[in-house]
C-alpha cells in the first residue's frame, strides 16, 4: 500500500500533535490537528460575545496551512498563537460538544483525508472521522506527566499556569469530552494503545514509525 492515513486520538496533552508532526514529516504526509479547528471555532465564538453557534458558523472559515506544523487562519488571520491561551483553552470543550461545530469540522476533516496520506490527531478521528484509517493509534500518559509537559509548553509561550491547576484543568476537560453525547473521546476498538509516560519523543516516534512501515509495506 502506498499511502495511508493515520489517527492519532488521546486525551489532552498525551503528546499526540507533537508525535503527529514528527511522523509526518518523517513519512512526508500532511499533518492535521484538529484541536486547533475546534479551538478556532472556540476563540471566534468568544471573539463575538458568544453567539448561537449556529449562526456563528455560516461566517466561518478556517484554512490551514502545513507551515512549521500547522497554522490555522480564521477568517483570513493567522491565529495559531492565540489558540492555546487559557480563554480558549476553558471554553473549547463546551464549543465542541455542540453538534453543528462537529458537523462542520467532521465534515472538513474528512475532505482533507479524502486523498489518503495524512496524520489527524484529535479525539475522534479513529472512531467517527476516519473510520477506516490504515492505522490507529490511543496515545495516552499519567495525568501528573502531562501536567508537567503542560506546564513547561505554557512557560515556553509565556502563558500562564500553575502544575496542580493543570492537572486539574486537563482532568475535567478530559471528563467533559470523555462524556459528551456526540462522539465521546474513547480508544476505537482497532486501535493501538501507546503509554508515553516516561518516554521520550524519539521513541514514540519510532514505534509508530514501525507500526507505519508495516502498513505500507
Ligand atoms: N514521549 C513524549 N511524547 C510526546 N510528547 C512528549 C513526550 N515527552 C515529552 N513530551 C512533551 O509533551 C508535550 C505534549 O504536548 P502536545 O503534543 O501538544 O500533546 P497533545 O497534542 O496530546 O495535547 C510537548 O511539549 C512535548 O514536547
Ligand atoms: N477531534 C477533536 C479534537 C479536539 N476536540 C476538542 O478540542 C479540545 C482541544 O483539543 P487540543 O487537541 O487542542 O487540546 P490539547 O490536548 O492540545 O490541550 C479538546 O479538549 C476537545 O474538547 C474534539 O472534540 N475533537
Amino acid at each position: 500500500m502506498n499511502k495511508i492515513n493515520i489517527a492519532i486520538d488521546g486525551p489532552a496533552a498525551a503528546g499526540k500533535s507533537t508525535i503527529a508532526k514528527r511522523v509526518a514529516s518523517a513519512l512526508d504526509m500532511v499533518y492535521v490537528d484538529t484541536g486547533a479547528m475546534y479551538r478556532a471555532i472556540t476563540l471566534a465564538y468568544l471573539e463575538a460575545d458568544r453567539p448561537d453557534l449556529n449562526e456563528l458558523l455560516s461566517g466561518i472559515h478556517i484554512r490551514l496551512l502545513a507551515e512549521n506544523g500547522q497554522r490555522v487562519i480564521l477568517n483570513e488571520k493567522d491565529v495559531t498563537d492565540r489558540l492555546r491561551e487559557n480563554d480558549v483553552t476553558e471554553n473549547v470543550s463546551f464549543v465542541a460538544s455542540d453538534p453543528a461545530v462537529r458537523r462542520f469540522l467532521v465534515n472538513l476533516q474528512q475532505q482533507l483525508t479524502e486523498d489518503k496520506g495524512v496524520v489527524m490527531d484529535g479525539r475522534d478521528i479513529g472512531t467517527t472521522v476516519i473510520p477506516d484509517a490504515e492505522l490507529k493509534v490511543y496515545m495516552i500518559a499519567s495525568v501528573d506527566e502531562r501536567a508537567m509537559r503542560r506546564q513547561l509548553d505554557n512557560e515556553a509561550r509565556g502563558i500562564e499556569s500553575s502544575v496542580e491547576q493543570l492537572k486539574a484543568d486537563i482532568a475535567h476537560r478530559d471528563h467533559l469530552d470523555m462524556t459528551r453525547d456526540i462522539s465521546p473521546l474513547t480508544k476505537a476498538e482497532d486501535a493501538i494503545e501507546i503509554d508515553t509516560t516516561g518516554q521520550t519523543i524519539e521513541e514514540v516516534t519510532e514505534e509508530i514509525l514501525k507500526l507505519a512501515a508495516e502498513k505500507l509495506a
